[in-house]
């Protein structure tokens, strides 16, 4: 994994002037490890996973990576609510430079099992049916690195489990960016923690030891 962070600042506008979360910030992402955004309320971790999901921008800097990453694997961007599943599945899959559009069209109703609602416009789904698509729709694109928010919330139990498991075999294959309070979570799916500490990025090799840093 290659994300290199250069001369990085970012800050928001506050009555009080602004408000820096990070400040010619330079960081090198660990190569191969799935890892954890760690850090206390307000450091700055979903500033960090915005920025990384391009989401959001920096006022100086940049993020500097060779390798595909995902959106956030639970977020719905880029979703056309107008559009059915299928055309939103087709859309994602052509921006996204996929190779075999009717074997991942297909993937993408076989994962998501909304079954004929899959061509039904997507603003006539339940949330849960959306989260299904917008989840289905990500996991059956090979990126080298997927950004994990929560994402083990999508949907019901059933789907949830199911969610999981395809994120382990994607652990095991590609990188992963996870940000989450859930240290169970974080033990599942991660190796090494980044610890966000007043705008500095500390890297730990092994989770545990920044899971206690963090905890203390
Ligand atoms: N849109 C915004 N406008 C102004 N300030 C913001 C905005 N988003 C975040 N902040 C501020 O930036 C800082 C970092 O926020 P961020 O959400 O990245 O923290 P976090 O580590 O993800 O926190 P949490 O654990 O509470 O989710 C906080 O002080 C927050 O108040």
């Amino acid at each position: 994994m290659t994300i290199r962070l250069i001369n990085l600042t970012k800050s928001y506008p506050s009555k009080l002037g602004p408000q820096y979360i990070f400040k010619d910030l330079n960081f090198d992402f660990p190569t191969d490890d799935n890892v954890a955004i760690l850090g206390k309320n307000g450091a700055g971790k979903s500033t960090l996973f915005r920025m990384l999901a391009k989401s959001e921008y920096p006022d100086k800097g940049q993020i500097y990576t060779n390798k595909t990453m995902s959106w956030p694997v639970a977020l719905a961007t880029g979703i056309h609510p107008q559009m059915t599943g299928r055309e939103n599945a087709r859309f994602i899959a052509r921006i996204n430079d996929v190779k075999d559009l009717a074997a991942y069209e297909s993937a993408v109703q076989d994962f998501a099992e909304i079954g004929q609602r899959f061509d039904l416009p997507v603003k006539t789904y339940s949330s849960g049916m959306r989260a299904r698509l917008v989840f289905a729709c990500c996991i059956n694109i090979n990126f080298d690195i997927y950004l994990i928010d929560e994402a083990t919330s999508v949907g019901d139990p059933k789907f949830r489990r199911k969610a999981r498991e395809a994120l382990e075999v994607k652990a095991k294959e590609a990188g992963l960016i996870m940000v989450s309070h859930e240290m169970d979570q974080i033990r599942e799916f991660c190796t090494s923690a980044i610890l966000i500490e007043e705008g500095q990025l500390n890297y730990y090799s092994d989770l545990e030891e920044g899971i206690a840093v963090y905890m203390e």
